[in-house]
């Protein structure tokens, strides 16, 4: 086991020194809050409390997050990561109310959005859910496709309908390629990066205040990665609150998220700005050589200590 997991008091600590700072330092403060008419505010803060989930494996129960808590606040990417299996899926489908509780699983804790139980209202009207498949219609281009969801989606007239759509494909910067077909294994179509800002454009249509995605970057180039997550951090620019899965970023795409969300078999590990987990990390032991991308250093160092005591070897290991 992970021997300098944030104990629950240390967390939380952590957490209200985050939560006070980030709400100082953004200057967002006067965004925290319900309106008259207890709809929430354009930018809405995202936190959890205690979060447990259990699943029957093979008639066996599993826990699989262990009593999480955290935040995400407007403006910002939150960036889940941790090991295969560590619960980064799991924790964002209860973050958008995709995980239900049943005979097979079970869910316990809170979720707030700016400060209100999100039992009290649904969740769904306010965040977008962006999987990790993209599920396009290959015979459809990004233009037709992104018409269909307008329709679906936005009130108004076409007129309307249509700036909307321009608007999303320029801000994804897929304006160019808006004619050509999507594709699939047997049809050419637009690339891997490309399909995946489509699936970020049909979720901006309803125009929410949280994005939530299952590893955006996965089966991507380091380059179209850091593109994928640009993009991300221009709506994150407009107020809006980002909260991601991300398997194996580069240390280009690493140092570009804001906060970091680290877990270790439902454990969470790290909560804070993404540039002060190096420090946080060093300070307990773990040294991340400059030269190292501190993604995989991090991923390195939880399957080790999660197995035992480390070794002279394995700190060799580590640091390479
Ligand atoms: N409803 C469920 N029933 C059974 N097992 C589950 C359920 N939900 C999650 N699990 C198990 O819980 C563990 C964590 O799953 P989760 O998908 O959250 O991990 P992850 O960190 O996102 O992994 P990956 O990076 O591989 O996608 C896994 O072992 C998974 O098989």
């Amino acid at each position: 086991m992970f021997d300098n997991q944030i104990s629950p008091k240390e967390s939380e600590e952590s957490r209200s020194e985050h939560y006070s700072s980030d709400i100082h330092t953004n200057g967002k403060d006067e965004n925290i809050h319900l309106q008259a008419d207890g709809q929430l505010h354009r930018h809405v803060q995202l936190s959890w409390e205690d979060v447990n989930y259990y699943a029957s494996v093979d008639g066996k129960r599993m826990h699989i997050l262990k009593g999480v808590s955290g935040h995400a606040n407007p403006g910002e990417f939150l960036a889940i990561m941790g090991a295969s299996g560590s619960g980064k899926t799991s924790l964002l489908n209860i973050l958008a109310n995709r995980a239900r509780s049943g005979n097979k699983a079970e869910m316990t804790g809170t979720i707030f959005a700016n400060g209100k139980d999100a039992k009290e209202f649904n969740i769904s009207k306010y965040a977008a859910y962006v999987t990790q498949d993209d599920v396009l219609l290959p015979v459809l281009t990004p233009r037709d496709c992104l018409m269909f969801y307008a329709k679906l989606r936005c009130p108004g007239t076409d007129k309307e309908r249509h700036a909307k759509v321009e608007e999303i494909l320029n801000d994804l910067n897929i304006a160019r390629i808006a004619e050509n077909l999507i594709g699939n294994a047997m049809i050419k179509g637009i690339s891997g990066g490309e399909k995946k800002r489509v699936c970020i454009g049909i979720e901006l249509m309803s125009d929410p205040c949280i994005i939530m995605l299952d590893e955006p970057t996965s089966g991507l180039d380091s380059y179209n990665a850091g593109v994928v997550v640009d993009l991300l951090l221009k709506q994150a620019a407009k107020g809006r609150t980002i909260i991601s899965t991300i398997h194996q970023p580069s240390s280009n795409v690493f140092k570009k998220f804001d906060k970091l969300f680290l877990l270790a078999e439902g454990n969470v590990v790290y909560h804070g700005p993404c540039d002060k987990s190096r420090k946080y990390f060093a300070e307990l032991g773990y040294k991340c050589p400059k030269q190292v991308n501190p993604a995989d250093y991090y991923m390195r160092m939880l399957h080790i200590t999660n197995r035992h005591e480390i070794t002279e070897e394995e700190q060799g290991k580590l640091d390479c």
